[in-house]
């Protein structure tokens, strides 16, 4: 822009001769002593400007007439009649300075045009790479490119700083200047470029355009531009191989542009720059996931849908994400890679291979062993050392996956790279990272995050429990805790949160009630210790899978799709079908439902203590949980004692939470605590009231009605006791029995929050950058 700037201006001066009011040349040296291309436009600028102030005038020759007079202020001025030859000097002193910066200008447009055209080139070699089979390891089909990504060398080494890669540009564009006229004829020149820097390299990943899989269309900024970059004036039209700059056109030079031509439209360098960049823009990195559970492969609750929905949204702001998890049972999407590894476990050599999916964006990997298999529906299942030694071999598997596990023919690397580790399942990962690779210096650019999504699960045991990890003994530190209750025992949460870079909990609430005694179960010490890392990110939910205009459980069996403009039909629609579905009467009655896990956490004591005062309303209750055996019979046992009314459905079905949440008028959430909370999001995206107690992510997704003002999105009562659960259901129902037009309006409130896991990426980007720029 300056440059142009400086152009307009000095083309102005040359040919229309400036300020026309002006008498008399004044001029200042300072102000032509110019410095920099900024520097041009300021002072070029500055000289028109400068009229105003006193400052001398600077006009065209045309103009120059009338008698000048001597300045004070350190420039001359030059009295056209009396000193027409020095007056002349000056003149053409200062134009040739300006002509000299111009040359300047153009040479710096001529580098920057250059540039482009080597990090074009440096692109396509590497697609081209890609696309003859050229990176990756021996492990994978070299024929086999339907998956082409962006994020290693074309050596296939990771773009780090420990690795020095060389990029070989193959044509570059050499220009010719003769005299003032420049020309840019696209010959072809040999030139290596050295990604040397972290820095450097991780800026050519963010340049390059993230590709995408073969069969979707090899979309990239590349592809749409010509090889050569064409200079054009902004008269011409249409395509030239190469537009010459003569001086004798100066106006064409002055308002000269870069334009990449496709043979369609022209593309502004800013535009291209603007389309080719992902969103995360320079912050894009890669992002590895671990997790024990994930949907809609397995999942027990929320953390699975986490790490299905997640890693699409970060993928979706162009960054190369992968998901790691077991490989529980026979997935039919997951394919063998040919990939065998060996981890200790317990001083015990385990079998590994790898499996790969690429869906969504997301490579998912799959780690298949002995241990995982057979465990499908009961991820959690057996003694406590069983299960310790599984999430020790996911951790131990899932940090060499970058380095082993080719996706799409290329394997991650460990530079830009950011493990994000869920919940004490996969806490080890970062005790890992820092003990078998970074104090060695191995990963030195990988990073970890650490999610917690809910502290009540910490892995404890007893200390002997640290021998099964085959950490170095003075790791033993990190682990161990000492509680009044517990005594001194092996904490694997505590670990992962001391060792990790950055911490996230699901919520901003639940960060708070974290670092407090009562929600801290323990760890609230550690944590406040730790708390500079810590950050509250509200989950989002999966807009595919749960959205009601889609929602593909709602496609048969009598319910029917919705959007906000159908709700209304469409819900009781949905309503009928489930009460047909589950025997219930079918008619207009308010249907409140619970969807969970049947723990003490998700306080189903209290639907228990408030059902005689529930089931006394004209209502129907619907229970979806499966978990504490006490519970679940409790469920039926609610079921038993109001049949006309009750359902209690003991087992664990997607297919009926989607159904109940469509069906249901009131979803009620009375956990005791909750670190983020899915139900209650699904629920208002279907136009669902949700009645809580305002806790961790409840108190944060879910503000209180408020009759006065119309907002709000439900009822959140303070205590998790049952009268105030009776309460707060009691003024809900007499919103929905009385008030039509603002049940309505809650309806349409929560369906129209964005509630995807857009806004959440983005956040979560931040802890990734933050983590990624630690040391
Ligand atoms: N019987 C059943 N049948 C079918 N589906 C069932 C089901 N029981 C539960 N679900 C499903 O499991 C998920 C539960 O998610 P939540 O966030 O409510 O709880 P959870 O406590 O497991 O997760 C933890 O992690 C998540 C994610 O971070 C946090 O939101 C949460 O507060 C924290 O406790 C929902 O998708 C729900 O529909």
């Amino acid at each position: 822009m300056a440059s142009v700037c400086s152009l307009h201006v000095y083309h102005s001066l040359l040919f229309h001769g400036g300020a026309s009011s002006g008498k008399r040349l004044a001029f200042d040296p300072s102000r032509l002593q110019l410095q920099s291309t900024g520097d041009l436009c300021g002072s070029v600028c500055g000289m028109r400007i400068g009229r105003g102030f006193g400052n001398g005038v600077l006009i065209g020759r045309k103009e120059r007439r009338g008698l000048g007079v001597g300045r004070k202020d350190g420039g001359f001025e030059i009295e056209e009649d009396d000193e027409d030859g020095d007056e002349k000097d000056v003149a053409d002193d200062a134009l040739r300075a300006t002509i000299r910066k111009s040359k300047k200008v153009l040479e710096k447009q001529k580098n920057l045009l250059e540039k482009i055209v080597a990090s074009r080139k440096m692109v396509s070699s590497l697609e081209s790479s890609v696309l003859s089979g050229q990176l990756g390891t021996d492990s994978y089909d070299r024929n086999d490119t339907s998956y082409l990504k962006v994020g290693q060398t074309s050596n296939g080494e990771a773009l780090d700083g420990e690795h020095e890669s060389v990029v070989s540009s193959d044509n570059h564009t050499h220009s010719k200047m003769t005299g003032s006229a420049t020309m840019i004829d696209g010959d072809l020149v040999k030139e290596e470029r050295k990604v040397k820097t972290r820095s450097q390299a991780e800026s050519s990943i963010a340049r390059a355009p993230k590709l995408v899989r073969k069969e979707d269309g090899l979309k990239t900024a590349s592809s749409k531009v010509t090889t050569t970059p064409v200079l054009e004036t902004s008269k011409s039209t249409g395509f030239k191989g190469a537009t010459e700059f003569k001086d004798e056109t100066l106006e064409d030079l002055v308002e000269a542009k870069v334009v990449v031509v496709d043979g369609e439209h022209e593309i502004t360098p800013d535009q291209e720059k603007e389309e080719s960049l992902p969103l995360a823009g320079v912050n894009v990195m890669n992002v590895i996931i671990v997790a024990a559970e994930c949907a809609p492969w397995f999942k027990t609750g929320g953390l699975g849908d986490v790490a299905g929905a997640l890693p699409k949204a970060l993928a979706r702001r162009g960054h190369r994400v992968m998901v790691v998890v077991p490989r529980y049972g026979e997935y039919t999407e997951p394919q063998a890679t040919g990939v065998h590894k060996h981890y200790k476990v317990d001083g015990q050599d385990m079998d590994v291979t790898y499996f790969h999916a690429y869906i969504d964006g997301v490579d998912f990997v799959f780690i298949d062993s002995p241990i995982f298999r057979h465990r499908q529906n009961d991820v959690y299942g057996g003694n406590r050392q069983d299960i310790l030694k599984r999430m020790i071999l996911l951790c131990k598997a899932a940090i060499e996956v970058p380095w082993h596990v080719p996706c799409g023919g290329v394997c991650y690397g460990d530079g830009n790279l950011v493990f994000i580790a869920n919940d004490w399942h996969t806490a080890l990962l970062p005790v890992y990272l820092k003990a078998n690779y970074r104090d060695h210096g191995l990963m030195k650019y990988s990073r970890s995050v650490l999610v917690i999504h809910n502290i009540a699960h910490q892995g404890r045991g007893p200390v002997e429990d640290f021998s099964l990890t085959s950490l170095p003994e003075h790791y033993i530190d990190l682990f161990k805790l000492y509680d009044p209750v517990g005594g001194e025992h092996f904490n694997i949460f505590a670990a992962g949160i001391k060792t990790a870079d950055q911490v996230v909990t699901v919520s901003r609430g639940y960060s708070w009630e974290l670092k407090t005694s009562e929600g801290g179960w323990g760890l609230h010490e550690i944590i406040n210790e730790n708390d500079w890392k810590f950050q509250g990110i509200v989950n989002g939910i999966d807009t595919k899978d749960w959205n009601p205009e889609v929602d593909i459980h709602l496609k048969s069996d009598g319910y029917t799709n919705y959007s906000l403009e159908t709700f209304k039909t469409g819900k009781a629609k949905c309503k009928a079908a489930l009460q047909q579905e589950l025997g219930l009467a079918v008619r207009e009655v308010p249907i409140i439902a619970f969807i969970g896990r049947l723990d003490h956490q998700k306080g189903v004591d209290l639907i228990a203590d408030a059902m005689h005062w529930i089931v006394g309303n004209d209502l129907q209750v619907i229970l979806l949980g499966t978990g504490r055996p006490d519970l679940e019979e409790m469920l039926k046992k609610f079921e038993r004692e109001h049949h006309d009314k009750v359902r209690g459905w003991v087992g664990f079905s997607v297919k009926m939470a989607h159904r109940i949440t469509a069906a249901a008028d009131i979803l009620m959430m009375p956990s005791r605590f909750e670190p983020c909370g899915l139900n209650q999001l699904y629920a208002m995206a279907y136009g669902t009231v949700p009645v809580v107690h305002a806790v961790g992510g409840l108190r944060d997704t879910v503000r209180q009605f408020d009759p006065f003002s119309e907002s709000g999105y439900g009822w959140a009562f303070d205590r998790a006791e049952s009268n105030q659960l009776i309460n707060a259901l009691g003024n809900c129902l007499k919103t929905y029995w009385n008030y039509k037009d603002s049940w309505e309006g809650l309806q349409r409130r929560g369906m129209t929050q964005d509630l995807s896991w857009d806004n959440a990426a983005v956040q979560y980007e931040e802890v990734l950058v933050a983590a990624k720029y630690q040391w």
